[in-house]
């Protein structure tokens, strides 16, 4: 395993391929056999009465589901009304959370749904991602708290000095992605989802074999063919991972040591979510980032706020506007050695030595050996090409019928949510219903302490959006500070800003810096999605007190034009005016 997922790190670009698969192999019509069913090729038989009949659409099936789970073959009519028979409506290859999602829907809508996995369930998200992340962040966030005198001593409370485990916190970390990856792969057990052990490739237009690599592969046909395959950590060339001293999350997460001192390499999203964890834990930090500022990816004011909040009171440095150029783990006595060069000259700057270094540097498509030449289609950097409803083009950007990319490995918004949405989005369209997810929507959260999220534009991006399209921008801010749960809870730091037109109250962003802030996003990419504007959720009532109150002040402090005027209270302009100072 070890080996496995050292291998799928990628190095400037370049996919890793699978060394290994260790589960064993599982016919998907296993229980089909029992009924006389042959496992590959494209003759299934079966009673009529329980066959799936299934029709095609313009875009996509309408079917009538009989016989669910029996490993039967799904019939349907092709365009010029001959029947042709397919093992299953959908097969997935990849099951993390995009994968999963989208077989979940596809048992809901009545749709015969295998999912091939060559690792194991959860993917990236479950075993090396979120969730393990979310663990150790847990221990950070109590930790931090339990170590702040000054915060303590505010609540009136005394505690003795705190301390951790630090088996005992990885153990936590793992044994929850145990727990999750476990209920995963029994929801899709319990609703008849056929899980197929191996390395699946597209072989034939709707034709996928999968196999444990040097076995030989098996065959099943699909009316419809989605890739799940994700990502993993990137690491620019010259460095060297040795997974001890120089490692990517994949090993982090495992939390085998604890570096007095640990250079991060890339300041975004898994960067920042490190940082809290290894300062909380004892480190110290050294950011490294290529850009001229840390966090490059956030809305410049909450970047610059979660500087003053998340990294300046923190034993915490950075070098920015520099690239790590080579990276050597620690040998024979000498510690890492990091060679930095000026992003834009090229020139040496400096060599830092540390015990320790992530690279966080984004993360690769994890798409090489699936066969996609097979169907015309050229990747992109690795990323899969698709349109605005996921199906995959081909070399001319023309959709391949009954091919579709979702999640990590089409690169368009690498985040499991997002995955799980646009799987959710090709169901619906291959159940006959068009769905088009608007991506504008999809929160994001960075789960540091306190939180950051956000939901549609960044300041800057609106601005240019405007410019190019001709209407006007206003921003609306609230603080944590008038938040009176959020202060019983002594925890005022932090912002909410709302990006908006005046004109229509059309909710452009909402990026929130403060406590819980992950979870109170959603109010704000729920009207987006809906499509409510200012006029309307100003309106919406909010239990008292809770943190919730800082979303309903924002939109009620946005100044609407004309008869739309805005409520904005004094005590909220002086607050927001002492923050940005
Ligand atoms: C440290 C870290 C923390 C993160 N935290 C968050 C977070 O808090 N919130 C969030 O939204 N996102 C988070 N992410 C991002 C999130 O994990 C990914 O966006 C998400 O996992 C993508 O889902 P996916 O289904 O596209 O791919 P993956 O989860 O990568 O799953 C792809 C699956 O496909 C399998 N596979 C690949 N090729 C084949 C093949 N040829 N045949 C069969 N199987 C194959 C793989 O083994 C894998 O199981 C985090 C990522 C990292 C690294
Ligand atoms: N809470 C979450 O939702 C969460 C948590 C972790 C990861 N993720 C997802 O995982 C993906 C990967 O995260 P990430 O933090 O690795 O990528 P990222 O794209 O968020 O940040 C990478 C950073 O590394 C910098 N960088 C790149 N090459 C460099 C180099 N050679 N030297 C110095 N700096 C360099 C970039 O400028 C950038 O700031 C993200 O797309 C994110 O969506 C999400």
């Amino acid at each position: 395993m070890e080996a496995m997922l050292a291998s799928r790190n990628v190095t400037a670009g370049v996919n890793a391929g699978w060394s290994s698969s260790s589960s064993s192999m599982l016919c998907p019509g296993e229980k089909a056999a029992l009924n006389g069913v042959r496992c590959n090729g494209l003759r299934f038989g079966g009673s009529k009465l329980l066959r799936r009949e299934v029709r095609v659409s313009e875009r996509g099936v309408r079917g009538a589901v009989t016989g669910k789970g029996l490993g039967l073959g799904v019939r349907a009519a092709t365009g010029n009304g001959a029947a042709q028979q397919f093992d299953y409506d959908v097969v997935i290859i990849g099951a993390g959370v995009g994968g999963h999602g989208a077989a979940l829907h596809a048992v809901e809508k009545g749709l015969k749904t295998a999912i091939i996995e060559g690792d194991v369930v959860g993917g990236t998200c479950v075993n090396r991602g979120c969730v393990p992340s979310k663990a150790l962040l847990a221990v950070s966030g109590r930790m931090r708290e339990l170590r702040d005198e000054h915060h303590l001593k505010a609540l009136g409370i005394q505690v003795a000095a705190a301390s951790y485990d630090r088996q005992a916190v990885a153990d936590h970390a793992n044994n929850l992605a145990t727990k999750i990856r476990g209920n995963l792969t029994n929801s899709m057990k319990a609703i008849g989802v056929d899980i197929l052990t191996g390395v699946g490739s597209v072989v034939a237009p709707q034709v996928v074999k999968y196999g444990k690599i040097g076995f030989s592969d098996k065959t099943v046909t699909a009316r419809n063919i989605i890739i799940a395959t994700g990502s993993v950590p990137f690491v620019p060339p010259g460095i060297e991972v040795d997974g001890k001293t120089v490692f990517t999350s994949d090993h982090a997460l495992k939390l085998e040591w604890i570096p007095d001192w640990i250079a991060i390499v890339g300041s975004g999203y898994i960067g920042l979510e490190f940082s809290d964890v290894y300062t909380a834990l004892g480190s110290e930090v050294t950011f490294v980032e290529a850009l001229d500022g840390l966090m490059p990816g956030f809305d410049p004011e909450i970047g610059k706020l979660a500087q003053r909040i998340l990294i300046n009171p923190r034993k915490i440095d950075y070098h920015v506007g520099v690239l790590a150029k080579k990276i050597t783990p620690a040998k024979n006595g000498k510690p890492v050695q990091i060679e930095l060069i000026d992003t834009k000259t090229k020139e040496t700057k400096d060599v830092l030595e540390v015990d320790a270094a992530l690279i966080a540097t984004g993360r690769a498509p994890f798409t090489k050996g699936l066969g996609l030449e097979k169907v015309n289609v050229v990747t992109q950097r690795g990323f899969v090409p698709v349109d605005e409803r996921m199906q995959v083009l081909d070399s001319e950007g023309k959709p391949v019928p009954h091919l579709y990319c979702i999640g990590d490995a089409n690169g368009k918004m690498m985040l499991a949510h997002a995955a799980s949405a646009q799987g959710i989005s090709v169901i619906e369209q291959i159940s006959g219903r068009d769905n088009v997810l608007n991506h504008n929507s999809v929160p994001a959260a960075c789960f540091t302490h306190p939180e950051i999220s956000m939901v549609g534009l960044t300041e800057p991006q609106a601005r240019a959006l405007a410019e190019k399209e001709g209407f006007k921008v206003s921003v609306a801010k609230t603080s944590f500070k008038a938040n009176t749960k959020a202060l019983a809870e002594n925890e005022g730091d932090g912002l909410a800003k709302l990006i908006y037109r005046p004109d229509t109250g059309e909710i452009l962003g909402v990026h929130i810096l403060g406590l819980h802030a992950a979870d109170l996003i959603h109010e704000a990419s729920n009207a987006i999605a809906m499509g409510t504007s200012i006029k309307e959720i100003k309106y919406a009532v909010h239990a008292h007190p809770t943190l919730s109150e800082v979303l309903d002040e924002l939109f009620k402090s946005a100044k609407l034009d004309e008869h739309h005027a805005a409520v904005e209270t004094e005590e909220t302009k002086q607050i927001v005016e002492a923050v940005a100072a």
